[in-house]
């Protein structure tokens, strides 16, 4: 079992994180850290605090000369603002004159929409600094951090996983655009909004610009994709072992995360059952599905082929035309507390729910193949492959219906695929 939390506040000296669980023998450097974390805070439409401020990592535990050894791993991100921050953010008792002006003033007007109000009544507060020092998505870098160990265990296991934008606000990836291989993540890194297709690229960045200028905020929808998985992770016997509920519960513990589809989600329910499902047929040797509607995922289980996810986030709440609120020290009508924000955090979401899914998918190998070296988890994997009777070994490759019906007939005898693999 892969567990791991996350501590610190936005403001505060720095952010913690300890992942306990992982086998020893996976190689892991400091700049595997480092890229994603640097991937996290580009984006257009991120706000001015993503250019200043420094993620200073440190990996201080359960790594050596390189290499993880098996016990917790510990990481330490340290926030360069929090020399701006140290009495506001005191864990010692301070001059209470801090709290009359500047930026120790208490925030007494919540944002609808983010964690202000209900977090003061829920913890007795009269000021929303300590509700939204914790609820910021700040925290997402510490799971960037896990993320990226969890994606270095998986490329050991032959298994890589991308994220990338689908739509910013009104303006949507074409349905007909192809998926990005996993060869693609360079371009898509590069790109401002991280989408895999110019032209919507092109109209993303000019719609945050426009709402920019109008003081609004925008959301919009990633989709993670993951190459590599051995069919039967997951689990239908129960439902916190199924591997759909378990990415949707890790999707949607990410700050501001609204909805999550698996494949063809919600579009699904609008076909017939004949269009809806993903057909099965035998090609060189193994069984293929004509179609990848249902994302990778039949019954609660990894199916083996490519595994396809998405999750939905909500505009961001700190609008600068700012929302009607209550000041709750005074009970009056008033304006939302405004500073700096982001105007659109889709490209950083799915670098977040890309390190989500990474720890949620490595989690799942780890229960069904365990392992306390990442050689012995290897080697599981691939007697379990071995294990599958001939007839029901299926290809991780897709095939269309039309390619299919062109193809020759297939003399291939069943089972003879298994090279197919990675591991
Ligand atoms: C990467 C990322 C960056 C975010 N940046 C901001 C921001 O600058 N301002 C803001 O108000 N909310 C921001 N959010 C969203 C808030 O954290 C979120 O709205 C808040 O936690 C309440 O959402 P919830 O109801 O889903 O918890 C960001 C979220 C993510 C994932
Ligand atoms: C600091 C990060 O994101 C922050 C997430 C966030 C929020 O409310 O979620 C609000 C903003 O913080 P601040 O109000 O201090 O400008 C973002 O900058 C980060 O992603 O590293």
């Amino acid at each position: 079992m892969l567990r791991w939390l996350t501590a610190g506040e936005s403001h505060g000296p720095e952010l913690l994180a300890i992942l306990e669980g992982l086998p020893a023998g996976v190689p892991l450097s400091l700049d595997d850290l480092r890229t994603d974390l640097a991937r996290r805070k580009l984006g257009h439409g991120r706000g001015a605090r993503m250019k200043f401020e420094q993620d200073e990592l440190t990996l201080s535990a359960g790594v050596r000369h390189g290499v993880t050894m098996g016990s917790p791993i510990g990481i330490r991100i340290g926030n360069t603002e929090w020399p701006k921050w140290v009495e506001v953010m005191s864990p010692e008792p301070v001059d209470p004159a801090v709290f009359d002006t500047g930026r120790g003033a208490k925030l007494t007007r919540p944002r609808p929409g983010h964690a202000d109000l209900i977090g003061m009544q829920k913890h007795g507060f009269d000021d929303a600094r300590p509700v939204l020092e914790r609820a910021s998505a700040r925290e997402t870098a510490a799971r960037v951090a896990l993320g990226a160990i969890a994606k270095r265990f998986l490329a050991e296991l032959g298994i890589t996983t991308l994220s990338h934008t689908l739509a910013i606000g009104t303006v949507r990836v074409p349905d007909d655009a192809p998926l990005p291989a996993y060869a693609d993540l360079a371009a898509i890194d590069a790109d401002p909004v991280r989408v895999f297709d110019a032209e919507t690229s092109a109209a993303a960045v000019a719609l945050i610009d426009e709402v920019r200028k109008s003081g609004d905020t925008l959301g919009g929808v990633t989709e993670v994709l993951v190459w590599g998985l051995p069919p039967g992770i997951g689990s239908y016997v129960q439902w916190d072992r199924r591997l759909d509920a378990r990415l949707a519960k890790a999707l949607m513990s990410v700050q501001a995360i609204k909805g999550v589809e698996v494949g063809d989600g919600f579009e699904t329910t609008r076909r017939p059952g004949t269009a809806a499902h993903d057909p099965l047929y035998v090609r060189d040797g193994s069984i293929v599905r004509s179609s990848d509607r249902a994302g990778g995922i039949e019954g609660g289980m990894a199916t083996g082929t490519v595994l396809r996810v998405r999750a939905g986030m909500k505009p961001i709440a700190t609008v600068p035309k700012a929302l009607h609120t209550v000041d709750v020290a005074t009970g009056q009508d008033a304006a939302a507390h405004h500073q700096r924000s982001d105007v659109c955090a889709v490209p950083a979401s799915g670098v977040v729910v890309e390190a989500m899914v990474a720890l949620t998918i490595a989690d799942s190998i780890l229960e069904k193949f365990g392992g306390d070296s990442v050689a012995e988890t290897k080697r599981n994997i691939e007697s379990y492959l071995e294990s599958i009777p001939p007839l029901l070994r299926t290809s991780h490759v897709s095939v269309s219906e039309s390619e299919l019906q062109a193809g020759p007939v297939d003399e291939t005898p069943m089972g003879d695929s298994l090279s197919e693999w990675r591991v």
